[in-house]
């Protein structure tokens, strides 16, 4: 079973002139670590929120084209149902913390409370995500008072907390610090490798080159590109998209453009490295020849 399909998906918000989907076809499937990429306004939100069945329950508008999630109609779910499948991380922190719990510890055992999960169970899950992402000292604390990345921490930690089967994530590292982004990531491919289905808008495109399987690429409101991360990063594509590409394959690109290319396109720096040392192998023997 397929984790989406969205057949010609046309969505309008309430009161908006233009629409905020075009025309979107787009095929998921479950298992697989899906980034979502495009400048600002390009429809990557809209298109998670209609993943997770906010649109049109939540956020109003007109929904043209189908939409199938996990096998099923959207209209057909249930949205209760829904929300226990697919844990979504939403892009402002701020929204996502509930502002009724006095501690930190108490708001990431939030949902886990009302998923009936045992007390020992939720002390067992809060401390050891709370261990990974490195907040365990804020446990105590107050979540009013947190800075707004120490915030996204929190809001991140109660979603993964839920152990959801699908999880949306929309730029769960905006305000974090780049250790703090790379441990985001991390866990997030972890659980990818433990079978959960997963889509990703992030921007910083170095840890997109490096974790995700597959990219889609947005722009205006339509999918212009869907496919393999290193397929897609060297596609033409992603420049019509204005999408950055990593520093790497700019740098490759560049090379290629004069003539001393590496054979390949790399989009990760172990993948350069590995381009480079074999182009230097190659000129070792080259020499060895020529001598
Ligand atoms: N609640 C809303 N009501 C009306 N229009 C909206 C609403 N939310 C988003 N839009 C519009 O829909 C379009 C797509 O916005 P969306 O938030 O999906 O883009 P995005 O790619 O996630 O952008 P960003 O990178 O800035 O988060 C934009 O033109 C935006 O102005």
């Amino acid at each position: 079973m397929d984790l989406a399909n969205l057949r010609d998906v046309t969505f309008t918000y309430a009161y908006a002139d233009s629409a905020a989907l075009e025309g979107v076809t787009l095929h998921l499937e479950r298992g697989q670590l899906y980034g979502v990429v495009g400048t600002n306004g390009s429809g990557k939100s809209t298109l998670c929120s209609l993943l997770r069945g906010l649109i049109p329950h939540f956020h109003k508008g007109t929904v043209e084209g189908t939409v199938e999630i996990l096998g099923r109609n959207l209209a057909d779910w249930n949205p209760a149902e829904l929300a226990r499948t697919i844990g979504c991380v939403f892009d402002n922190p701020f929204t996502q913390i509930s502002g009724i719990k006095d501690t930190v510890f108490e708001e990431i055992a939030f949902g886990l409370e009302n998923l009936g999960v045992s007390r020992s169970d939720i002390v067992d899950r809060v401390t050891s995500i709370s261990d990974r992402l490195g907040i365990t000292a804020l446990l105590p604390k107050n979540p009013n008072g947190l800075s707004g990345g120490q915030r996204q921490k929190v809001a991140f930690a109660s979603i993964i907390a839920m152990d959801a089967e699908v999880l949306v994530i929309d730029e769960p590292t905006s305000q974090l610090d780049p250790q703090s982004s790379q441990a985001v990531f991390e866990i997030i491919a972890d659980l990818k490798d433990r079978g959960k289905s997963i889509v990703l808008v992030e921007h910083k495109i170095d840890l997109m080159a490096r974790y995700a399987d597959r990219l889609v690429v947005m722009h205006a409101g339509k999918v212009v590109a869907e496919g393999p991360t290193r397929e897609i990063l060297a596609a033409p594509a992603v420049d019509a998209a204005d999408v950055p590409r990593p520093e790497v394959t700019d740098l490759a690109f560049a090379l290629e453009s004069v003539g001393k290319g590496l054979g390949t396109i790399p989009v990760t720096r172990p993948q350069a490295e590995a381009a480079i040392a074999a182009r230097m192998r190659g000129a070792q023997v080259h020499a060895h020849h020529v001598a």
